[in-house]
């Protein structure tokens, strides 16, 4: 088999032409050159999932084929911008640590009661099964949580608590997503905005809004299907056109929101899903649907086992 017919079976999500393969093979050839580039070359990993050449343990050739078709379809298939965006992850994730967000660390119990992970095995429409839900109208008192988690507790590893917290819900609902499956490649995201007042947006809140929006939009491409907002209050629906106003969400983003005034999302995620409140026929909460027991991947674990690791050996030679 050539080269691109190798690339082209490995890719199952979608049926690559001749020049989509080839672009992606050159992607592939230049994993060495890329890895050299980085802060830390040693960080080779993204999604739980190592990014390096074939033969190396751990690489799952076909998996591994299919992140960086994504970062390709982010780039438009553009080589040049696909491999500086594939650079700046890996160096975002080396100092970051977002698998270390998503499974090490642990967060107060007011961040963890506004989200939850939900996924549903039967589901009409393609990559809805795995989600996130944000209930930000939970958020009782915003200037308290920024106040209390925004300062960095971990001195460590980079970002407000509030941040890490997030980029970790993230991190494990994509635990549970099959990269090679059309519809089970993506996520959808929730927010529930049922109770939020204009007089609880405090300018900690919205720096942290811009640096997520920012930080999923250059490192997650193309893993979002659809995004819904519901329960925004009538009277907050200029937030909404504010975002588009300002250009901090790329088109093809925006495309996929679904704003709601109301919580009935059983049109797309089957009222046997779902709970009463969210126009379902579950007499459950939402956060008894939480899935808590997401399992990390092989070389996600060999990752945090270095980080730990690495913090013991630390810690040892400060205190000799
Ligand atoms: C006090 C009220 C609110 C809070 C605490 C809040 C919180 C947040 C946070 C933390 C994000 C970052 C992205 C994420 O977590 O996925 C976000 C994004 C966003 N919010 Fe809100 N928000 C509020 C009100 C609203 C309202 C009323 C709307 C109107 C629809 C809105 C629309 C958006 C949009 C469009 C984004 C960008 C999403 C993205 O690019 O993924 N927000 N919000």
């Amino acid at each position: 088999m050539s080269e691109i017919e190798v690339v082209k079976a490995s890719i199952k999500s979608t049926n690559l032409s001749d020049a989509e393969a080839e672009k992606l093979s050159s992607v592939i050839e230049s994993i060495p050159e890329i890895l050299k580039g980085l802060d830390n070359p040693e960080y080779d990993e993204i999604y739980g999932y190592r990014i390096n050449e074939t033969d190396k343990e751990h690489v799952n050739e076909s998996i591994r084929n299919e992140i960086l078709l994504k970062f390709l379809i982010a780039d438009g298939y553009d080589i040049d911008l696909c491999k500086e965006r594939l650079s700046n992850t890996l160096n975002w994730r080396s100092s970051f640590q977002p698998l270390s967000a998503a499974f090490e660390e642990k967060f107060d119990a007011e961040l963890n009661a506004l989200g939850v992970i939900t996924n549903f095995q039967n589901v009409s429409q393609d990559n809805l099964y795995s989600a996130t839900w944000n209930l930000y109208g939970n958020l009782k008192d915003p200037k308290k949580i920024f106040k209390k988690f925004g300062d960095n507790q971990n001195k460590e590893l980079p970002g407000s608590q509030f941040l890490r917290w997030r980029v970790g819900l993230m991190e494990r609902s994509l635990q549970l997503v099959d990269f090679s499956d059309s519809k089970h490649n993506k996520i959808a995201q929730i927010h529930d905005y049922k109770n939020v007042s204009m007089f609880r947006i405090d300018p900690d809140m919205k720096v942290a809004t811009k640096q997520i929006i920012e930080i999923f939009g250059a490192n997650y491409p193309e893993l979002l299907s659809t995004k819904f907002f519901v329960n925004v209050p009538q009277i907050m629906g200029w937030v909404f056109t504010f975002f588009k106003a300002i250009h901090v969400i790329d088109a093809a983003t925006l495309k996929k929101f679904q704003v709601l005034s109301h919580g009935d999302l059983s049109s797309w995620f089957g009222s046997n899903n779902l709970p009463k409140e969210y126009g379902g026929q579950l007499s459950k909460d939402l956060f008894a649907l939480d899935v808590t027991n997401i399992k990390m991947t092989e070389y996600a674990e060999v990752i945090l086992k270095k980080i730990v690791d690495e913090e013991i050996a630390q810690n040892n030679l400060e205190v000799e």
